[in-house]
């Protein structure tokens, strides 16, 4: 166990930590930290939830001059929500030394950003696409910076962000320190790796498990049509906290949170084509229990951390198993314990086991719950808060009209009575979700993700100028065909889901799940 003091932080930095409750640091922190602080290039690896934003902002604050005008660090991540986020712990963890961070990302208003980098931000947390928009408008001067963090740089891989980061990175002094942390590290990185950076120190937290060994896996074998039944009664049944459900196009989100709320679910979704105000305030919703199901692309997978989720659901198989392992740790994150369920259709099994080789670890099989078992695990919970109420709350007030029923009815009518008011009975609102074709792989070699395949990154191939993190989930292109691009050497970066839906538009038949 490593506290902070014994990191050597500074006494501002270290009141900040302690009034954000880490009592200790975790591996990730305790290992890093020591090495960036020495001016080391670093490569931190650990599993998700486990404090990575810490681990690379504790030292990058602690190096902040914060007399300077100047920005001095530069923090890229792939998506909108997360630059924000990141910005948000950086304040945190920084503000009491008085270090002014500033998120800039894509889909804001770039006026509004024009006049707050003249504000002298000391560190930039922002998306590839739209650093690289201000640095072509001359709105940016990173000639200052001595410190340049990728976080998820895989993921910015995958994106196609390589050639905005490369070109980003020509702004910024070439002594500069860089650090690069994901849970996740296929073989590509390793190249990034050597591209920027300088004997990197590579930090990989020594856990037998890719994923966190708090977060409970199960899958289920369910056709097609039938998931969307199963999972409102996994929902009746769980009772998550808070949940996120994956579904695997822009389209499927819609409809699934559509589906949800017309049978009785706070839902709402969150997809790359949404306004960026929107996807602002769906996850502020989230986050604030005003709705208590979040259906999201893989857009909502990467980094984002929002306490009290307890349950993921993968509607959808994840494309590969990096993606898998970035989804379900949104649950189980800073030691708290979640529950991961993936629905696999029968010709999906394949990617199960790939799944399990890259997480090394079995996934529990479970059978899909029945309506009657929905209802009557239902029940249960109903006869649980009955009873907690019974021995916590004074009931005086409601037994004299209790006794008045009971001299009119037998006991039992009466109870039975009441838990099938409080039981939700099934709600056969009808719904439609147009079928997602199963996710088959031509392409079975070795470890998903990380399986070298031996291909470079061809540069220059779809890539868009003066983007943003609006690319978040477009490179979940087509199912069957996106990712494994990516290895054996031909990159085609990434299609939109929108195109996908085009493509694919003759082969769907709308699904009533009432049926
Ligand atoms: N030392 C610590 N003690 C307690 N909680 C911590 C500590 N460090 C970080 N946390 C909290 O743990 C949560 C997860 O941290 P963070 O988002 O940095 O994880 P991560 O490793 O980046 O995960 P991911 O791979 O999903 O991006 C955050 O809410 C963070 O504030
Ligand atoms: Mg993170």
């Amino acid at each position: 166990m490593t506290t902070f003091q014994e990191l050597g932080l500074s006494s501002k930095i270290l009141f900040a930590i302690e009034k954000l409750g880490f009592e200790e640091a975790t591996p990730i922190q305790a290992q890093t930290i020591p090495l960036a602080k020495q001016g080391h290039d670093v490569i931190g690896q650990a599993q998700t939830g486990t404090g990575k934003t810490a681990a690379f902002g504790i030292p990058l604050l602690e190096k902040i001059d914060v007399d300077s005008n100047n920005v001095q660090g530069l923090v890229i991540a792939p998506t909108r929500e997360l630059a924000i986020q990141v910005g948000e712990e950086l304040h945190k963890i920084g503000m009491n030394k008085g270090v002014k961070i500033l998120p800039i990302y894509g889909g804001q208003d770039i006026n509004r950003q024009m006049r707050s980098l003249k504000k002298f931000p000391h560190i930039i947390v922002g998306t590839p696409g739209r650093i690289q928009d201000h640095i072509n408008r001359r709105t940016i001067r990173l000639n200052n910076v001595n410190t340049v963090v990728l976080d998820e740089a895989d993921e910015m891989l995958n994106m196609g962000f390589i050639e905005d980061i490369e070109a980003i990175l020509k702004e910024v002094p070439e002594n500069k320190q860089t650090l690069l942390f994901s849970a996740t590290m296929p073989d590509p990185i390793r190249r990034i790796a050597e591209t920027f950076m300088t004997n990197p120190q590579i930090v990989k937290v020594k856990a037998k498990e890719v994923t966190m060994p708090n977060i409970e896996q199960h899958f289920i074998e369910v056709q097609e049509k039938k998931k969307f039944d199963v999972l409102t009664r996994l929902l009746d049944i769980q009772t998550p906290e808070l949940a996120i459900i994956f579904g695997r196009t822009k389209r499927r989100v819609d409809e699934l949170s559509e589906a949800l709320n017309l049978r009785g679910y706070a839902a709402e979704g969150i997809h790359g084509d949404l306004s960026q105000a929107k996807r602002e305030q769906v996850l502020r919703k989230f986050k604030a229990g005003s709705i208590d199901v979040l259906v999201a692309t893989d857009v909502a997978a990467r980094g984002l951390d929002i306490s009290g989720v307890t349950h993921v659901y993968n509607f959808d198989i994840p494309q590969d198993p990096e993606s898998y392992v970035h989804r379900i740790g949104r649950t189980g994150r800073a030691g708290k314990s979640g529950i991961a369920m993936l629905f696999i259709t029968p010709r999906e099994f394949n990617q199960l086991k790939n799944i399990e080789r890259t997480t090394k670890r079995r996934m529990e099989r479970m059978t899909a719950p029945t309506l009657d078992e929905a209802i009557e695990s239902q029940q249960r919970i109903i006869a649980e808060k009955l009873t907690s109420t019974m021995e916590s709350d004074n009931l005086a007030f409601y037994k004299r009209i209790a006794e008045e029923l009971l001299e009119e009815h037998d006991s039992v009518s009466v109870v039975a009575a009441a838990l099938k008011m409080l039981t939700k009975e099934p709600n056969e609102t009808p719904v439609r979700l147009t079928d997602e074709p199963p996710m088959v792989k031509r392409d079975r070699g070795g470890r998903g993700g990380n399986g070298g395949g031996g291909g470079g990154f061809r540069r220059g191939e779809n890539r868009r100028g003066g983007g943003d993190g609006r690319r978040s989930d477009n490179r979940r292109g087509d199912g069957r065909r996106g990712d494994r691009d990516n290895r054996g050497g031909n990159f085609r970066g990434k299609r939109n889901e929108g195109s996908r839906d085009n493509n694919r538009g003759g082969q769907r038949k709308p699904q009533d799940s009432s049926k």
